[in-house]
């Protein structure tokens, strides 16, 4: 059963009843904007999330009848690690997803994050410049209220996109990431916030704290897909 409901500054919030309902929502969100975005300008601009709570919506993702071709792919935010670590999040879009439909290469367009993070940020400036607005950007929720790799308490450069993180406070330390700027340009954002571990953020959220999950959502038009278990006992 779901809980009756939860208020969140700055966004629409829906409610399911699991991790699993949630991943069906947000594949089925995706394929309406590829469509509509196709429809209206023959390419679909999307954003990606990383971390772990995308992954099950990128798997049935994998599974689904799209016009591949039209498909342009774009990443929130990216680790500095070797470009083959498992901890980046292209590589985990990449398995769950993009390596089993044809997406043309050529329009995956990955964070250089392995050049570093000042490297990586500049690099990437110009790919999101050129990109925007986004159709839709995807993002999730860390447990202090950080998403992409926008920490809480740190300055954010106004006049770039994408810009370097050191010494992030969850691993690893040096991260690229866009900036609010470039994550709110986008006709729909979607947040996916799942798993108990992620109730405290949603509270200090739904109080009016300035995290930056609820700076980005209250700067875009923004909904949040929540499971239970994140908003179980919060609600109400
Ligand atoms: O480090 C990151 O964390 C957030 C949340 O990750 P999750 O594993 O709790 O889903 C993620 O949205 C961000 O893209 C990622 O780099």
């Amino acid at each position: 059963m779901n809980p009756e409901t939860i208020d969140l500054p700055g966004a629409k919030v829906s409610l399911f009843d699991d991790q699993a309902a949630v991943a069906r929502a947000t594949a089925e969100t995706i394929m309406d904007a590829a469509r509509a975005a196709i429809a209206r300008a023959g390419q679909f601009r999307l954003c990606l999330a990383g971390g772990t709570t995308p992954t099950a919506a990128y798997e049935r993702l994998a599974g689904a009848d799209a016009d591949w071709g039209r498909w342009w792919i774009y990443f929130g935010d990216e680790r500095c690690v070797a470009a083959d670590d498992p901890a980046r999040n292209s590589l985990a879009a990449e398995r769950a997803w993009l390596g089993q439909v044809p997406v043309p290469r050529s329009q995956v367009m990955a964070i250089p994050a392995e050049a570093g993070a000042e490297a990586g940020a500049r690099a990437y400036e110009s790919t999101v410049r050129a990109a925007l607005p986004f159709d839709l950007v995807l993002l999730g929720m860390g447990e202090d209220g950080h998403t992409a790799s926008l920490f809480p308490g740190r300055k954010v450069p106004e006049d770039r996109l994408v810009m370097p993180v050191h010494a992030a406070p969850k691993p690893p330390p040096d991260r690229v990431s866009l900036t609010p700027a470039a994550l709110t340009d986008s006709r729909q954002v979607l947040i996916l916030v799942t798993g108990g571990g992620k109730a405290d953020a949603l509270t200090e959220w739904r109080n009016g704290a300035a995290l930056p999950v609820a700076e980005v959502a209250a700067a875009a038009s923004s909904t949040v897909f929540a499971d239970n278990a994140a908003v179980g006992s919060i609600a109400g």
